[in-house]
Protein backbone atom coordinates (compact mmCIF):
# COMPACT_ATOMS: atom_id res chain seq x y z
CA UNK A 1 0.00 0.00 0.00
CA UNK A 2 1.43 3.26 -1.41
CA UNK A 3 0.59 6.43 0.86
CA UNK A 4 1.21 9.82 0.35
CA UNK A 5 -0.15 13.75 1.46
CA UNK A 6 -1.47 16.40 -0.21
CA UNK A 7 -0.87 19.37 2.47
CA UNK A 8 -3.19 22.13 1.81
CA UNK A 9 -2.08 25.23 2.42
CA UNK A 10 -3.63 28.38 0.82
CA UNK A 11 -4.98 26.08 -2.39
CA UNK A 12 -8.61 24.51 -0.78
CA UNK A 13 -9.61 23.28 -3.32
CA UNK A 14 -10.30 20.25 -5.19
CA UNK A 15 -10.99 20.92 -8.65
CA UNK A 16 -7.29 22.38 -10.36
CA UNK A 17 -5.11 21.89 -8.24
CA UNK A 18 -2.16 20.47 -9.17
CA UNK A 19 -0.94 19.70 -5.48
CA UNK A 20 -4.21 17.01 -4.89
CA UNK A 21 -4.24 16.46 -8.20
CA UNK A 22 -0.21 14.48 -7.91
CA UNK A 23 -0.92 13.34 -4.52
CA UNK A 24 -4.01 11.31 -5.32
CA UNK A 25 -2.24 9.83 -8.39
CA UNK A 26 1.41 8.99 -7.21
CA UNK A 27 -0.22 6.69 -4.55
CA UNK A 28 -2.90 4.66 -3.89
CA UNK A 29 -4.14 6.22 -0.78
CA UNK A 30 -3.78 10.32 0.21
CA UNK A 31 -3.76 12.09 3.75
CA UNK A 32 -5.41 15.63 2.44
CA UNK A 33 -3.93 17.12 5.43
CA UNK A 34 -3.95 21.05 6.89
CA UNK A 35 -2.14 21.97 9.62
CA UNK A 36 -3.34 24.89 12.00
CA UNK A 37 0.35 25.97 12.89
CA UNK A 38 0.65 28.27 15.80
CA UNK A 39 3.25 30.53 13.63
CA UNK A 40 0.02 31.39 11.55
CA UNK A 41 -2.37 31.64 14.79
CA UNK A 42 -0.53 33.38 17.00
CA UNK A 43 0.89 35.76 13.90
CA UNK A 44 0.23 39.27 13.48
CA UNK A 45 -1.51 38.12 10.33
CA UNK A 46 -4.23 36.12 11.78
CA UNK A 47 -7.24 38.55 11.82
CA UNK A 48 -11.15 37.54 12.43
CA UNK A 49 -12.44 38.32 8.75
CA UNK A 50 -9.55 36.35 7.25
CA UNK A 51 -10.10 33.38 9.77
CA UNK A 52 -13.86 33.56 9.23
CA UNK A 53 -12.69 32.84 5.72
CA UNK A 54 -10.65 30.35 6.21
CA UNK A 55 -12.90 28.27 8.47
CA UNK A 56 -15.86 28.48 6.01
CA UNK A 57 -13.25 27.09 3.08
CA UNK A 58 -11.91 24.14 5.23
CA UNK A 59 -15.08 23.26 5.86
CA UNK A 60 -16.25 23.20 2.60
CA UNK A 61 -13.02 21.57 1.16
CA UNK A 62 -13.81 18.69 3.94
CA UNK A 63 -17.06 18.27 2.24
CA UNK A 64 -16.00 17.75 -1.44
CA UNK A 65 -13.25 15.81 -0.04
CA UNK A 66 -16.26 13.37 1.22
CA UNK A 67 -17.98 13.90 -1.86
CA UNK A 68 -14.60 12.11 -3.68
CA UNK A 69 -14.76 9.16 -1.16
CA UNK A 70 -12.12 10.92 1.52
CA UNK A 71 -12.19 13.49 4.16
CA UNK A 72 -10.22 16.40 5.55
CA UNK A 73 -7.43 15.48 7.99
CA UNK A 74 -6.62 18.45 10.22
CA UNK A 75 -4.04 18.48 12.37
CA UNK A 76 -2.62 21.44 14.62
CA UNK A 77 1.45 22.27 15.47
CA UNK A 78 4.44 23.44 14.09
CA UNK A 79 3.92 22.11 10.35
CA UNK A 80 7.31 20.45 9.42
CA UNK A 81 6.74 18.21 12.76
CA UNK A 82 3.13 17.42 11.97
CA UNK A 83 3.83 16.22 8.95
CA UNK A 84 6.72 14.13 9.34
CA UNK A 85 4.85 12.59 12.31
CA UNK A 86 2.19 11.62 9.99
CA UNK A 87 4.70 10.60 7.44
CA UNK A 88 6.21 8.23 9.59
CA UNK A 89 2.98 6.78 11.29
CA UNK A 90 1.59 5.99 7.52
CA UNK A 91 5.25 5.26 5.49
CA UNK A 92 4.52 7.97 3.06
CA UNK A 93 6.54 8.06 0.50
CA UNK A 94 5.72 12.19 -1.13
CA UNK A 95 4.56 15.12 0.50
CA UNK A 96 2.96 17.63 -1.90
CA UNK A 97 2.77 21.42 -1.60
CA UNK A 98 2.22 24.11 -3.46
CA UNK A 99 5.59 26.42 -3.65
CA UNK A 100 4.73 30.34 -2.52
CA UNK A 101 6.45 33.44 -1.77
CA UNK A 102 6.13 34.74 1.34
CA UNK A 103 8.94 34.65 3.94
CA UNK A 104 6.95 32.32 5.74
CA UNK A 105 6.17 29.81 3.02
CA UNK A 106 9.70 29.62 2.58
CA UNK A 107 10.55 28.48 5.90
CA UNK A 108 7.74 26.51 6.06
CA UNK A 109 9.84 24.72 2.92
CA UNK A 110 13.10 24.71 4.25
CA UNK A 111 11.56 22.94 7.21
CA UNK A 112 9.41 20.37 5.65
CA UNK A 113 12.40 19.38 3.59
CA UNK A 114 14.87 19.11 6.09
CA UNK A 115 12.65 17.43 8.15
CA UNK A 116 11.32 15.10 5.53
CA UNK A 117 14.89 14.49 4.00
CA UNK A 118 15.80 12.92 7.98
CA UNK A 119 13.56 9.82 7.17
CA UNK A 120 14.35 9.56 3.38
CA UNK A 121 10.85 10.92 2.28
CA UNK A 122 10.49 12.87 -0.43
CA UNK A 123 8.92 16.62 -0.73
CA UNK A 124 7.47 17.99 -4.01
CA UNK A 125 7.13 21.54 -4.51
CA UNK A 126 4.19 22.62 -6.90
CA UNK A 127 5.22 25.89 -7.89
CA UNK A 128 2.25 26.40 -10.95
CA UNK A 129 -0.20 26.13 -8.10
CA UNK A 130 -0.68 29.74 -6.39
CA UNK A 131 0.17 31.54 -9.59
CA UNK A 132 -0.71 31.03 -13.40
CA UNK A 133 2.95 31.26 -14.07
CA UNK A 134 5.29 29.91 -11.26
CA UNK A 135 7.40 32.93 -9.87
CA UNK A 136 10.82 33.50 -11.75
CA UNK A 137 10.08 31.15 -14.46
CA UNK A 138 9.82 34.09 -16.53
CA UNK A 139 12.60 36.68 -16.24
CA UNK A 140 14.00 39.91 -18.31
CA UNK A 141 17.48 39.68 -19.50
CA UNK A 142 19.91 40.56 -16.78
CA UNK A 143 17.33 40.65 -13.89
CA UNK A 144 16.17 37.96 -11.45
CA UNK A 145 12.20 39.58 -12.10
CA UNK A 146 10.43 41.95 -14.26
CA UNK A 147 10.48 45.77 -12.47
CA UNK A 148 7.70 46.83 -14.66
CA UNK A 149 4.07 45.19 -15.33
CA UNK A 150 3.53 46.09 -18.99
CA UNK A 151 6.86 43.67 -20.33
CA UNK A 152 6.44 41.30 -17.34
CA UNK A 153 2.67 41.16 -18.92
CA UNK A 154 3.48 40.92 -22.56
CA UNK A 155 6.00 37.58 -21.62
CA UNK A 156 2.95 36.12 -19.33
CA UNK A 157 0.37 36.41 -21.82
CA UNK A 158 2.88 34.78 -24.92
CA UNK A 159 3.70 32.02 -22.04
CA UNK A 160 2.59 28.04 -22.36
CA UNK A 161 0.06 27.70 -19.21
CA UNK A 162 -0.53 24.54 -17.86
CA UNK A 163 -3.57 22.56 -18.37
CA UNK A 164 -6.77 23.07 -16.00
CA UNK A 165 -6.79 19.70 -13.76
CA UNK A 166 -10.02 18.23 -13.17
CA UNK A 167 -10.40 17.24 -9.46
CA UNK A 168 -9.32 13.92 -8.97
CA UNK A 169 -12.28 11.02 -9.76
CA UNK A 170 -11.54 9.14 -5.82
CA UNK A 171 -9.62 10.24 -3.12
CA UNK A 172 -8.79 7.07 -0.56
CA UNK A 173 -7.56 7.99 2.77
CA UNK A 174 -5.50 5.38 4.55
CA UNK A 175 -6.98 4.71 8.23
CA UNK A 176 -5.94 7.51 9.76
CA UNK A 177 -8.02 9.91 12.62
CA UNK A 178 -9.39 12.87 10.82
CA UNK A 179 -8.72 15.01 13.48
CA UNK A 180 -11.20 18.34 14.43
CA UNK A 181 -12.47 20.99 11.74
CA UNK A 182 -11.38 24.28 13.40
CA UNK A 183 -14.61 27.02 13.76
CA UNK A 184 -13.41 30.54 13.44
CA UNK A 185 -12.95 31.22 17.11
CA UNK A 186 -10.59 28.70 17.10
CA UNK A 187 -8.40 29.79 14.85
CA UNK A 188 -8.76 34.13 15.75
CA UNK A 189 -11.00 35.47 18.00
CA UNK A 190 -12.65 39.21 17.58
CA UNK A 191 -15.52 41.00 15.31
CA UNK A 192 -16.30 40.17 11.93
CA UNK A 193 -17.27 42.39 9.23
CA UNK A 194 -21.10 42.49 9.42
CA UNK A 195 -21.34 41.84 5.69
CA UNK A 196 -18.39 39.64 5.30
CA UNK A 197 -18.67 37.22 1.97
CA UNK A 198 -18.50 33.29 2.89
CA UNK A 199 -15.71 31.74 2.24
CA UNK A 200 -15.66 27.80 0.65
CA UNK A 201 -14.74 26.28 -2.99
CA UNK A 202 -18.24 26.21 -3.74
CA UNK A 203 -19.00 29.72 -3.02
CA UNK A 204 -15.88 30.50 -5.31
CA UNK A 205 -17.62 28.58 -7.93
CA UNK A 206 -20.73 30.09 -8.06
CA UNK A 207 -19.07 33.41 -8.27
CA UNK A 208 -17.17 32.12 -11.14
CA UNK A 209 -19.67 30.62 -13.10
CA UNK A 210 -21.97 33.92 -12.77
CA UNK A 211 -19.02 36.12 -13.56
CA UNK A 212 -18.05 34.16 -16.47
CA UNK A 213 -21.69 34.05 -17.74
CA UNK A 214 -21.69 37.62 -18.80
CA UNK A 215 -20.29 40.40 -16.27
CA UNK A 216 -16.83 39.37 -17.37
CA UNK A 217 -17.74 40.54 -20.83
CA UNK A 218 -17.95 43.87 -19.78
CA UNK A 219 -15.36 44.66 -17.26
CA UNK A 220 -13.22 46.65 -19.48
CA UNK A 221 -15.40 49.34 -19.35
CA UNK A 222 -17.21 48.87 -15.95
CA UNK A 223 -14.22 48.19 -13.60
CA UNK A 224 -13.80 51.68 -12.65
CA UNK A 225 -17.30 52.40 -11.82
CA UNK A 226 -17.19 52.49 -8.10
CA UNK A 227 -21.39 52.40 -7.42
CA UNK A 228 -21.26 49.60 -10.20
CA UNK A 229 -19.36 47.16 -8.44
CA UNK A 230 -18.68 45.48 -11.38
CA UNK A 231 -14.92 43.32 -10.27
CA UNK A 232 -15.62 39.65 -9.90
CA UNK A 233 -14.75 40.03 -6.18
CA UNK A 234 -13.35 36.64 -6.76
CA UNK A 235 -10.11 38.18 -4.85
CA UNK A 236 -10.73 36.45 -1.36
CA UNK A 237 -10.99 32.87 -2.99
CA UNK A 238 -7.80 33.88 -5.19
CA UNK A 239 -6.54 34.52 -1.76
CA UNK A 240 -7.06 31.21 -0.16
CA UNK A 241 -7.54 28.95 -3.31
CA UNK A 242 -10.95 28.43 -3.20
CA UNK A 243 -10.44 28.97 -7.15
CA UNK A 244 -7.67 28.21 -9.03
CA UNK A 245 -5.96 31.65 -11.12
CA UNK A 246 -5.37 29.47 -13.97
CA UNK A 247 -8.72 28.01 -13.87
CA UNK A 248 -10.25 31.98 -13.97
CA UNK A 249 -7.70 33.07 -16.83
CA UNK A 250 -8.51 30.00 -18.55
CA UNK A 251 -12.12 30.64 -18.61
CA UNK A 252 -11.97 34.44 -19.01
CA UNK A 253 -9.96 34.08 -22.28
CA UNK A 254 -12.23 36.45 -24.18
CA UNK A 255 -11.90 39.53 -21.99
CA UNK A 256 -8.20 40.33 -22.13
CA UNK A 257 -9.02 43.31 -20.10
CA UNK A 258 -9.82 41.46 -16.86
CA UNK A 259 -7.04 38.42 -17.79
CA UNK A 260 -4.58 41.53 -18.07
CA UNK A 261 -5.64 42.48 -14.68
CA UNK A 262 -5.36 39.22 -12.59
CA UNK A 263 -1.81 39.47 -14.07
CA UNK A 264 -0.60 41.34 -11.57
CA UNK A 265 -1.41 39.04 -8.95
CA UNK A 266 1.58 37.07 -10.72
CA UNK A 267 3.69 40.11 -11.19
CA UNK A 268 3.60 41.17 -7.54
CA UNK A 269 4.32 37.38 -6.51
CA UNK A 270 7.48 37.27 -8.81
CA UNK A 271 8.46 40.73 -7.21
CA UNK A 272 8.08 38.95 -3.47
CA UNK A 273 9.82 36.10 -4.54
CA UNK A 274 13.25 37.71 -5.96
CA UNK A 275 12.90 41.00 -3.38
CA UNK A 276 11.54 39.10 0.03
CA UNK A 277 12.42 42.64 2.22
CA UNK A 278 9.94 44.44 -0.28
CA UNK A 279 7.36 43.60 2.45
CA UNK A 280 8.52 45.55 4.72
CA UNK A 281 11.01 47.62 2.93
CA UNK A 282 11.44 50.21 0.40
CA UNK A 283 11.44 48.42 -3.22
CA UNK A 284 12.86 52.09 -4.39
CA UNK A 285 13.19 54.52 -1.69
CA UNK A 286 12.99 57.95 -2.03
CA UNK A 287 14.51 58.59 1.27
CA UNK A 288 11.23 59.11 2.26
CA UNK A 289 10.47 60.71 6.33
CA UNK A 290 7.08 60.15 6.85
CA UNK A 291 5.00 62.35 9.55
CA UNK A 292 3.74 60.98 12.26
CA UNK A 293 0.00 61.80 12.75
CA UNK A 294 -2.12 59.61 15.27
CA UNK A 295 -4.95 61.88 14.62
CA UNK A 296 -4.92 62.02 11.05
CA UNK A 297 -4.04 58.26 11.06
CA UNK A 298 -6.98 57.09 12.97
CA UNK A 299 -9.33 60.19 11.20
CA UNK A 300 -8.32 57.71 7.84
CA UNK A 301 -9.39 54.23 9.65
CA UNK A 302 -12.44 55.46 10.77
CA UNK A 303 -13.35 56.79 7.68
CA UNK A 304 -13.51 60.19 8.86
CA UNK A 305 -11.24 62.36 6.98
CA UNK A 306 -14.08 65.08 5.77
CA UNK A 307 -13.29 63.29 2.35
CA UNK A 308 -16.43 61.59 1.40
CA UNK A 309 -14.68 59.02 -1.68
CA UNK A 310 -11.57 58.23 0.85
CA UNK A 311 -14.02 57.84 3.94
CA UNK A 312 -16.49 55.66 1.78
CA UNK A 313 -14.07 53.42 0.71
CA UNK A 314 -12.58 53.25 4.47
CA UNK A 315 -16.02 52.23 5.77
CA UNK A 316 -16.66 50.13 3.18
CA UNK A 317 -13.25 48.01 4.32
CA UNK A 318 -14.81 47.90 7.69
CA UNK A 319 -18.36 46.73 6.81
CA UNK A 320 -17.15 44.36 4.12
CA UNK A 321 -13.63 43.39 4.78
CA UNK A 322 -13.35 44.43 1.57
CA UNK A 323 -12.88 47.54 -0.78
CA UNK A 324 -13.29 48.17 -4.73
CA UNK A 325 -9.81 48.83 -6.39
CA UNK A 326 -10.33 52.47 -7.75
CA UNK A 327 -11.24 53.21 -3.39
CA UNK A 328 -8.44 51.49 -2.66
CA UNK A 329 -6.26 53.25 -5.17
CA UNK A 330 -8.09 56.51 -3.81
CA UNK A 331 -7.20 56.19 -0.14
CA UNK A 332 -3.76 54.43 -0.34
CA UNK A 333 -2.63 58.02 -2.24
CA UNK A 334 -4.65 59.96 0.54
CA UNK A 335 -2.70 58.46 2.87
CA UNK A 336 0.94 57.98 1.61
CA UNK A 337 0.75 61.18 -0.16
CA UNK A 338 -1.60 63.72 0.79
CA UNK A 339 -1.04 63.32 4.58
CA UNK A 340 2.13 62.40 4.03
CA UNK A 341 1.85 58.91 6.22
CA UNK A 342 4.52 55.79 6.05
CA UNK A 343 2.57 53.44 3.52
CA UNK A 344 3.34 50.83 6.36
CA UNK A 345 1.00 52.15 8.84
CA UNK A 346 -2.05 51.88 5.43
CA UNK A 347 -0.86 48.52 4.73
CA UNK A 348 -1.32 47.24 8.60
CA UNK A 349 -4.35 48.81 8.46
CA UNK A 350 -5.67 46.66 5.37
CA UNK A 351 -3.95 43.28 6.46
CA UNK A 352 -6.34 43.58 9.96
CA UNK A 353 -9.21 44.17 7.62
CA UNK A 354 -9.18 42.71 4.16
CA UNK A 355 -10.43 39.29 3.52
CA UNK A 356 -8.79 39.31 0.42
CA UNK A 357 -5.26 40.19 1.83
CA UNK A 358 -2.16 38.91 1.14
CA UNK A 359 1.64 39.50 1.29
CA UNK A 360 2.55 40.21 -2.33
CA UNK A 361 -0.61 41.93 -3.48
CA UNK A 362 -1.53 44.40 -0.21
CA UNK A 363 2.38 45.30 0.47
CA UNK A 364 3.41 45.52 -3.34
CA UNK A 365 0.24 47.61 -3.93
CA UNK A 366 0.90 49.87 -1.29
CA UNK A 367 4.13 50.43 -2.34
CA UNK A 368 3.05 51.25 -5.92
CA UNK A 369 0.25 53.88 -4.84
CA UNK A 370 3.16 55.36 -2.28
CA UNK A 371 5.52 55.63 -5.71
CA UNK A 372 8.41 53.66 -2.85
CA UNK A 373 7.45 49.93 -5.79
CA UNK A 374 6.75 49.45 -8.99
CA UNK A 375 4.76 52.45 -10.53
CA UNK A 376 6.55 54.36 -13.53
CA UNK A 377 5.31 57.45 -12.43
CA UNK A 378 6.23 57.37 -7.98
CA UNK A 379 5.24 61.38 -7.58
CA UNK A 380 1.55 60.93 -8.79
CA UNK A 381 -0.85 62.20 -6.38
CA UNK A 382 -4.76 61.25 -6.70
CA UNK A 383 -6.85 64.80 -6.17
CA UNK A 384 -9.68 62.68 -4.56
CA UNK A 385 -12.50 65.31 -5.71
CA UNK A 386 -11.40 64.45 -9.25
CA UNK A 387 -11.60 60.69 -8.78
CA UNK A 388 -14.51 61.09 -7.06
CA UNK A 389 -16.38 62.90 -9.78
CA UNK A 390 -14.41 60.36 -12.72
CA UNK A 391 -15.44 56.93 -10.83
CA UNK A 392 -18.42 58.16 -8.98
CA UNK A 393 -20.58 60.71 -11.08
CA UNK A 394 -23.41 60.76 -9.38
CA UNK A 395 -22.29 60.28 -6.25
CA UNK A 396 -23.74 56.67 -5.18
CA UNK A 397 -21.16 55.05 -4.16
CA UNK A 398 -20.63 57.95 -1.15
CA UNK A 399 -24.16 57.77 -0.21
CA UNK A 400 -24.13 54.12 0.63
CA UNK A 401 -21.02 53.93 2.68
CA UNK A 402 -21.33 57.12 4.20
CA UNK A 403 -25.16 57.50 5.56
CA UNK A 404 -24.68 60.92 7.46
CA UNK A 405 -24.32 62.37 3.56
CA UNK A 406 -27.67 60.43 2.44
CA UNK A 407 -29.57 63.23 1.54
CA UNK A 408 -27.04 65.32 -0.38
CA UNK A 409 -28.58 64.55 -3.95
CA UNK A 410 -26.07 64.05 -7.34
CA UNK A 411 -22.21 64.95 -7.52
CA UNK A 412 -22.69 67.50 -4.67
CA UNK A 413 -21.78 65.13 -2.29
CA UNK A 414 -18.32 65.16 -2.80
CA UNK A 415 -17.63 68.56 -1.83
CA UNK A 416 -19.83 68.71 1.64
CA UNK A 417 -17.74 71.70 3.08
CA UNK A 418 -20.03 73.77 -0.19
CA UNK A 419 -23.01 72.77 1.50
CA UNK A 420 -24.73 75.66 4.06
CA UNK A 421 -22.38 75.46 7.42
CA UNK A 422 -25.75 74.77 9.18
CA UNK A 423 -26.76 71.60 6.91
CA UNK A 424 -23.85 70.25 7.57
CA UNK A 425 -23.60 70.25 11.36
CA UNK A 426 -26.75 68.83 11.03
CA UNK A 427 -25.17 65.73 9.12
CA UNK A 428 -22.57 65.02 11.80
CA UNK A 429 -19.76 64.69 8.85
CA UNK A 430 -16.73 66.13 9.85
CA UNK A 431 -15.11 68.92 8.19
CA UNK A 432 -11.45 67.86 5.51
CA UNK A 433 -8.63 66.92 8.38
CA UNK A 434 -6.10 68.42 5.49
CA UNK A 435 -6.65 70.80 2.83
CA UNK A 436 -5.64 69.08 -0.57
CA UNK A 437 -3.07 71.88 -1.91
CA UNK A 438 -1.17 71.85 1.65
CA UNK A 439 -1.03 67.56 1.27
CA UNK A 440 0.21 68.21 -2.44
CA UNK A 441 3.08 71.56 -1.75
CA UNK A 442 4.08 69.29 1.57
CA UNK A 443 4.45 66.01 -0.37
CA UNK A 444 6.54 67.48 -3.50
CA UNK A 445 8.87 69.28 -1.17
CA UNK A 446 9.54 65.94 0.55
CA UNK A 447 10.25 64.42 -2.66
CA UNK A 448 12.35 67.36 -3.81
CA UNK A 449 9.74 67.95 -6.76
CA UNK A 450 8.82 71.47 -6.04
C1 LIG B 1 -3.42 49.72 -1.73
C2 LIG B 1 -3.91 48.45 -2.36
C3 LIG B 1 -3.91 47.27 -1.64
C4 LIG B 1 -4.33 46.07 -2.22
N1 LIG B 1 -4.30 44.91 -1.48
C5 LIG B 1 -4.65 43.73 -2.05
C6 LIG B 1 -4.60 42.51 -1.33
O1 LIG B 1 -4.19 42.47 -0.18
N2 LIG B 1 -5.01 41.37 -1.95
C7 LIG B 1 -5.47 41.37 -3.24
O2 LIG B 1 -5.84 40.32 -3.76
N3 LIG B 1 -5.50 42.51 -3.95
C8 LIG B 1 -5.12 43.68 -3.41
N4 LIG B 1 -5.18 44.84 -4.15
C9 LIG B 1 -5.49 44.76 -5.58
C10 LIG B 1 -6.97 44.94 -5.96
O3 LIG B 1 -7.49 46.10 -5.37
C11 LIG B 1 -7.83 43.75 -5.56
O4 LIG B 1 -7.27 42.54 -6.04
C12 LIG B 1 -9.24 43.86 -6.15
O5 LIG B 1 -9.86 45.05 -5.74
C13 LIG B 1 -10.07 42.67 -5.72
O6 LIG B 1 -11.37 42.76 -6.18
P1 LIG B 1 -11.90 41.83 -7.35
O7 LIG B 1 -11.61 40.42 -7.03
O8 LIG B 1 -13.32 42.21 -7.61
O9 LIG B 1 -10.95 42.29 -8.55
P2 LIG B 1 -11.08 42.17 -10.12
O10 LIG B 1 -11.00 43.54 -10.67
O11 LIG B 1 -12.26 41.36 -10.50
O12 LIG B 1 -9.75 41.43 -10.54
C14 LIG B 1 -9.65 40.00 -10.59
C15 LIG B 1 -8.48 39.54 -9.78
O13 LIG B 1 -7.26 40.07 -10.30
C16 LIG B 1 -6.33 40.29 -9.25
N5 LIG B 1 -6.00 41.72 -9.21
C17 LIG B 1 -6.72 42.74 -9.67
N6 LIG B 1 -6.06 43.90 -9.49
C18 LIG B 1 -4.90 43.59 -8.89
C19 LIG B 1 -3.78 44.34 -8.44
N7 LIG B 1 -3.69 45.65 -8.57
N8 LIG B 1 -2.77 43.68 -7.83
C20 LIG B 1 -2.80 42.34 -7.69
N9 LIG B 1 -3.83 41.58 -8.10
C21 LIG B 1 -4.87 42.19 -8.70
C22 LIG B 1 -7.03 39.90 -7.96
O14 LIG B 1 -6.66 38.58 -7.64
C23 LIG B 1 -8.50 39.98 -8.34
O15 LIG B 1 -9.34 39.16 -7.58
C24 LIG B 1 -4.76 46.07 -3.57
C25 LIG B 1 -4.78 47.27 -4.29
C26 LIG B 1 -4.35 48.44 -3.70
C27 LIG B 1 -4.37 49.70 -4.52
Amino acid sequence: MTVSIALFTRDLRVHDNPVLHAAATSAEHVIPLFVLDPAITGGSFNRPNRAAFLADSLHDLDANLRELGGRLVVREGEVAEVVATLADEHDVAEVHVAGDVSAFAHRRETALRQRLQQSRRELRVHDASITVVPPGAITPSGNDHFAIFTPYYRRWAAERKRPVLAPPERVSLPKVRAGTLPKTADICTGDTAPDLPAGGERAARDLLRHWLDGPVDDYGSSNDDLAGDATSRLSAHLHFGTLSATELVSGAHGSPEFVRQVCWRDFHHQVLAARPKSSTQDYRGHGDRWRRSEKDLTAWQEGRTGYPIVDAGMRQLLREGWMHNRARLIVGSFLSKTLYLDWRLGARHFLDHLVDADVANNQLNWQWVAGTGTDSRPNRVLNPILQAKRYDPEGEYVRRYVPELGKVAGAAVHEPWKLPEAMLKDFGYPKPIVELKEGLDRFRAARGKD
